[in-house]
């Protein structure tokens, strides 16, 4: 399950990555705004990152920067969020971090790099080892 995200900079981008997600028959869980029109990006960290505490899947964030819809969904117990530019990036929040949320920053990726980013995210697994030592402290 995708839990999705996003204030007016993301629309374009999480249109296509819902769509894509969709047609690889992953559950969508969609909370970002639909529109173009200005909006304020801590609500809909909120409403993704509430939703994400109930259930078991993994978010995707999207704003303009990225900055701080991550700030906001990082205040959560149990959200690791990781603002990723490319596919390494999202390979290694999975890897080395286990992160829960992935932060996509629309004005700074186009819209096929996006989906790479979000592919290489949904592929990767935390590899545990001396990293889950480091993310139980984290979590502490
Ligand atoms: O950091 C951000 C959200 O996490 C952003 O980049 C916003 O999308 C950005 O601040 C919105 O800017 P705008 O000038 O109001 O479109």
């Amino acid at each position: 399950m995708l839990i999705i995200g996003n204030d007016h900079a993301g629309t374009g981008l999480k249109n296509l990555l819902v769509d894509w997600a969709r047609e690889q028959n992953v559950e969508v869980i969609n909370h970002g705004t639909d529109g173009v029109d200005s909006v304020d990006y801590p609500d809909f960290a909120k409403a993704v990152c509430k939703d994400l505490n109930t259930k078991n899947g993994l978010g995707v964030l999207i704003c303009g920067s990225g900055n701080g819809i991550a700030m906001t969904a990082n205040k959560f117990k149990h959200i690791r969020a990781a603002i990723c530019w490319n596919t390494e990036l999202a390979s290694l929040a999975r890897q080395h971090n286990n992160a829960n949320v992935l932060v996509l920053p629309a004005r700074f990726v186009s819209e096929a790099e996006g989906l790479e980013i979000l592919k290489a995210f949904l592929s990767a697994e935390f590899e545990g080892g001396r990293h889950e030592r480091r993310v139980n402290k984290i979590i502490e």
